[in-house]
């Protein structure tokens, strides 16, 4: 366990990219262990380039940046898989695989991941999904879960290796209010329990109901509540 209390995310002068085209430029924040940080800005203003380039799904190519004490501009792709067991990764779609069960979900990524102990994958299973509130759905398939149920099982799976931070992209885009509702308070747990988490979000009444710093994503930069006034409208 690391006790350095270094920021989980430290980006200086990054610009994000798609391909050759500049999405966000002059990019700085941090984001400090234990801290819940919304990340919001119109359809196409860069919340998901800016995520991807966070867990190296995009490579970065100007700046500095580091996540979970890997610096970005140095990692090779066979380090990839090290800085993603750091980091927990959420997305709006569940991609769970539709084949398997829960159970056997969760055992693929902790195989992937070196837990070659059939008895030790079996007990981190069963603490992840108590975790979530989904203790009897082990040996379920997907489709014999609710969209609400999926979306806490892709939580349990993101918690599988006790990630220093949640990288959420539009986690509850797909869910019912109430069921959304459900899912940002276990997001509050598992940051109350010291995990930080990053997330973009177009839900404005989320944001209202937790009230959080919020990055803004906006003409090609990135606004920060905590150092800058903007307002927050509907709708952005
Ligand atoms: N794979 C890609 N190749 C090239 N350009 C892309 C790719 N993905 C996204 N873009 C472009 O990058 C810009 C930022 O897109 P991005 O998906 O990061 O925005 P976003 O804020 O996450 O949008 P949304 O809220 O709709 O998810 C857009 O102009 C988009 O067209």
């Amino acid at each position: 366990m690391s006790f350095s209390s270094s920021p989980v995310v430290s980006l200086r002068d990054v610009t994000i990219y798609q391909d050759v085209n500049t999405i966000l430029s002059n990019v700085n924040f941090d984001v400090e262990k234990g801290e819940f940080v919304y990340l919001v800005g119109r359809t196409g203003s860069g919340k998901s380039s800016l995520l991807k380039t966070l867990y190296a799904d995009l490579p970065l190519l100007s700046g500095t940046a580091a996540v979970a004490e890997f610096q970005l501009s140095k990692l090779r792709r066979k380090q990839v898989p090290y800085l993603r067991r750091k980091v927990g990764i959420i997305f709006q779609d569940f991609q769970l695989l539709s084949d398997r069960t829960v159970a056997d979900n969760l055992s693929f990524v902790l195989r992937a991941t070196g837990w070659s102990e059939k008895s030790k994958r079996k007990q981190r299973i069963t603490e992840v999904l108590m975790r979530v509130g989904l203790d009897a759905a082990a040996n379920k398939m997907p489709h014999q879960l609710s969209g609400g149920e999926q979306q806490r099982v892709v939580v349990a799976r993101a918690l599988l290796n006790e990630p220093v931070i949640l990288f959420a992209d539009e986690p509850t885009g797909n869910l019912d209010p109430v069921v959304a509702d459900g899912i940002m308070k276990l997001f509050q747990e598992i940051n109350n329990q010291g995990t930080a988490v990053l997330m973009a979000t177009h839900n404005y009444e989320i944001i209202q109901r937790y009230p959080k710093r919020v990055l803004k994503c906006e003409s090609g930069r990135v606004l920060d509540s905590k150092v800058e006034e903007f307002n927050l409208v509907n709708g952005y």
